[in-house]
């Protein structure tokens, strides 16, 4: 028999369910069955197979959603998980895991850190506990701490710039979302420049031009998207999208108006910092024909060959809202680009690579989520709800890529994916129809 310590004013409020339910673990019954396929798995793992770590990992969450109650799990959302996103953050702003770190594994005392950063020693304290509390730094001793595999990761600019730019550049957004849908009747939000995120911020920029006006927010933004990809089954292995036999084999060496010397092998459209273009040098490095990296002005700035890109890469600005200006390339890619628009500018920047494309030659490789009828990955489906309240955009269905690539006067020749991980991007290959 559970019992209850009842409400404020100490009556449980009568409801559809009784409070009871709020304080027994969610679902004891499977938790024999779990540990046991746990041990099993567990047992059987080796340190490079992915699969079953990843089978092994989603165990464990249901394990520990089936022992936590529903009042645990809701302390954990409310104040344990935001508040931890908090100290993380200012972790990352003042330096703490380099300073944890640079020394290797020795434990540090909060105090002396406190004083090396010029941060008051009590503040110090209190966030090491609660990163410590949550399991992400160990706890020596009363307010002394050595780095986990984890903390050393948030040295890294692409691990650890995800925190600040997320609680600066996001969360507001997300925050603001509900009350947001209340004032709109609970209408899908569809218009990039009137959405959540210019309620939240009081701007009229998008996402992209707030994070790139309010820097460092878009240097960090541009290192959160080559941590996104870190780890990920990629569309240029072997095992994923044959590159030699569908992409390099049918580049058309021939001079022509559009491509007077060396053609165009790949766009990569909105591509970032160009870390997938890097990628396909470094995995395809004989593979003839120009690689090409487009962004907005404030990105293409960021990179080149004096931030380490590889100098084969060309970039240039361009405003994929405008005239592609390379025409008749053998294929033109992107990543993570389309699910930040609502249908309607889909289309437009659709139609801007479809008329720079040439029948029967060109491809347009899209790598992006195809959300699965039902059981779709926690990862995709998160993404789906910021870029709800971020842009005003989705994540895709195959019903719903298919709906808009055919609008945009384009053919689906094949959607390409990896039985490596579940949920994983997918490579969609199309040409003009
Ligand atoms: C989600 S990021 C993806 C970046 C990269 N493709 C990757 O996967 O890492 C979207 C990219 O679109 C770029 N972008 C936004 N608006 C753009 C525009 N009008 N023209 C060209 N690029 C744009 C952003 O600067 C950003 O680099």
């Amino acid at each position: 028999m559970v019992t209850t310590n009842g409400t404020a004013n100490g009556n449980p409020r009568k409801g559809l369910v009784d409070v009871s339910i709020a304080l027994r673990p969610n679902d004891l019954e499977r938790v024999p069955g779990l540990i046991q396929d746990i041990s099993a798995t567990g047992d059987a793992l080796k340190p490079d197979d992915g699969a079953r770590r990843l089978q092994l990992l989603e165990k464990a969450r249901d394990l520990v959603r089936a022992l936590e109650t529903p009042r645990e799990t809701m302390i954990k959302h409310c104040w344990a998980e935001p508040s931890c996103l908090m100290a993380l953050s200012i972790g990352v702003n003042i330096g703490l895991f380099h300073h944890m770190v640079k020394d290797g594994d020795r434990s540090k005392k909060a105090g002396d850190l406190a004083k090396t950063l010029g941060i008051h020693p009590p503040l110090l304290c209190r966030l090491m506990r609660h990163m410590a509390a949550m399991g992400y730094m160990t706890e020596v001793a009363a307010d002394e701490y050595k780095p986990t595999n984890f903390t050393k990761s948030l040295t890294i600019p692409i691990i650890g710039d995800g925190y600040p730019c997320i609680v600066n550049g996001c969360l507001p957004a997300l925050i603001a979302t509900p009350n947001w849908l209340a004032d709109h009747d609970y209408q899908t939000p569809n218009d990039v420049s009137h959405g959540p995120y210019q309620a939240a911020y009081n701007t009229p920029l998008n996402f992209f031009e707030w994070l790139q006006a309010n820097q460092p927010n878009g240097t960090q933004f541009n290192h959160h998207m080559g941590g996104y990809r870190q780890g990920r089954p990629s569309w240029m292995d072997a095992d994923f999208y044959p590159v030699q036999a569908r992409l390099i084999q049918g580049l058309d060496t021939a001079p022509t108006t559009a491509t007077p010397h060396n053609p165009v092998l790949l766009v990569d459209i909105g591509g970032g910092l160009g870390h997938d273009l890097a990628e396909f040098r470094r995995k395809h490095p004989r593979a003839p024909g120009r690689l090409v990296l487009q962004d907005v002005p404030a990105v293409i700035a960021q990179t080149g060959p004096s931030a380490g890109l590889d100098a084969a890469i060309e970039t240039m600005v361009y405003d994929f809202h405008t005239e592609q200006p390379i025409v008749g390339a053998r294929a033109y890619y992107m990543h993570s680009v389309l699910h930040d628009w609502p249908d309607e500018v889909c289309g437009n920047i659709l139609g801007r690579v479809a008329a720079a494309m040439r029948p029967g030659y060109s491809r347009l490789l899209i790598n992006e989520n195809v959300i699965p009828g039902t059981g779709a990955d926690w990862q995709a489906t998160a993404l789906d709800l910021m870029m709800l309240s971020l842009l005003s955009s989705r994540e895709r269905t195959e019903t719903d890529w298919r709906r808009l690539l055919e609008d945009a006067g384009l053919r689906v020749l094949k959607i390409w994916g990896s039985d490596k991980q579940n949920g994983v991007e997918s490579l969609i290959e199309c040409e003009l129809a």
